[in-house]
């Protein structure tokens, strides 16, 4: 059975993964600080699977206990590296913090690679790099733009450093340019679990709707798109997750041309702001509170995924609907509202 390691296990894209990959048959570590993210979220991943998943709870950006769970497991086969922090806002305030957590992890994580000839490296990059494009549609060719804030700089010098790395060590990549992960597995044991106000539309949805937040905002409605809300590629988390594992099998097959390949991973379907209330609405039986407001400084008109590379190289067929999204993700969100003990008590384990 060969052995992935997970980091960012017991975050939202992650937890998904391990599921994914245990149910695919693989050994999974994960390696989580927890800085991001609640360590209660493996129980879910466990209840799941009926496995027992072990995180080792470490700072990525520290060198030697990086290098000891390498010692620890010298039979790792491949690292899916989701660890990072992700608020685009938070990276404008706070670049430093930024680019120091997640190139530095980077770079800790590939010395490993290179001292323990760890032979496959899967890599969370996102859409980002694409910036504001001229054609909303995009493929894994479109060239990227600059980057809007020091978030998408560390994702597009991640796939930088990695090309680099690739052609001086021959450690077979991938790149996942994920478009907009969301809603839960349907078991609602895991989901996502934002920390403090949520930045982003679903979790803003859920949360609006069960009454946490009093109401939300639409970002502009007068944008040059269909209903002048901003349109994004919204893509069920489980779907990203399983997308994982296919891009492990591809390396395991050797099906790797270049060495370094790069995925897009979204459903090639574009949904506005609107729609996507909607279609929440529509699932929930829920009249959502929101409100028009101005645009958000630094959002993206639109843009969505050419996903043909993925679904034919990899194999891959996100079949998730937009309804089973936000269908999946509110049944998380009622069932954090009934568990809100067991993450209450699991905080008191974090940091
Ligand atoms: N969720 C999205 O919308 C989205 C979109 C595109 C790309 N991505 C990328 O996908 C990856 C996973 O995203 P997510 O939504 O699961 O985020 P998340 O915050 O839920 O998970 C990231 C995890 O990494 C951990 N972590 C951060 N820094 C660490 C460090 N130095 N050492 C050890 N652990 C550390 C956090 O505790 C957290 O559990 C990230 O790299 C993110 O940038 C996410
Ligand atoms: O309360 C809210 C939150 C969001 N939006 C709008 O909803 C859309 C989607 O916003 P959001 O969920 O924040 O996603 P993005 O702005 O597309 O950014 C996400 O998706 C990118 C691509 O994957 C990642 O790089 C970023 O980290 C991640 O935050 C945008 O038009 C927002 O203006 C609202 O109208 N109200």
């Amino acid at each position: 059975m060969k052995k992935i390691m997970v980091t960012g296990g017991t975050g939202y894209i992650g937890s998904h993964t391990l599921v994914d990959l245990i149910e695919n048959g693989y050994d999974v570590i994960s390696v989580d600080n927890n800085s991001r993210s609640n360590p209660a979220m493996l129980r879910g991943v466990e209840k799941i699977t009926g496995k027992p998943v072990k995180n080792y709870k470490v700072d990525l950006c520290n060198f030697d206990d990086t290098f000891a769970i390498f010692q620890e497991n010298p039979d790792i086969s491949g690292i899916i590296h989701f660890a990072a922090y992700k608020a685009v806002g938070e990276s404008v305030e706070k670049p430093l913090m930024y680019f120091e957590n997640n190139l530095v992890s980077l770079i800790n994580l590939l010395k490993c690679v290179q001292e323990f000839n760890v032979p496959w490296f899967v890599f969370s990059s996102s859409c980002t790099v694409y910036g504001n494009p001229d054609h909303s549609m995009v493929t894994e060719e479109t060239p990227p733009k600059p980057a809007a804030s020091p978030y998408g700089y560390t994702k597009q010098m991640g796939e930088q450093i990695l090309g680099e790395f690739q052609k001086a060590s021959n450690v077979q990549t991938i790149l996942l340019r994920y478009f907009n992960p969301v809603g839960a597995h349907p078991s609602a044991l895991i989901g996502e679990l934002p920390i403090g106000k949520p930045q982003n539309l679903v979790p803003a949805i859920t949360q609006t709707a069960i009454g946490k937040l009093p109401k939300m905002m639409v970002f502009g409605d007068d944008y040059p798109t269909r209903d002048g809300s901003c349109v994004r590629d919204y893509i069920h988390v489980c779907d990203i997750a399983h997308a994982h594992t296919l891009a492990i099998q591809y390396l395991e097959e050797c099906r790797n041309n270049s060495g370094c390949e790069v995925f897009n991973l979204g459903t090639g379907n574009g949904v506005t702001v609107l729609e996507a209330i909607h279609a929440f609405e529509k699932v929930s039986g829920v009249k959502l509170n929101y409100e028009i407001g101005p645009r958000r400084p630094g959002d993206i008109v639109a843009i969505y995924a050419n996903n043909d590379k993925a679904k034919s190289r990899l194999g891959w067929d996100p079949a998730r609907s937009l309804d089973e999204m936000m269908d999946t993700a509110w049944r998380w969100e009622l069932k954090l509202k009934n568990d809100e003990q067991m993450f209450t008590s699991a905080k008191s384990e974090l940091n």
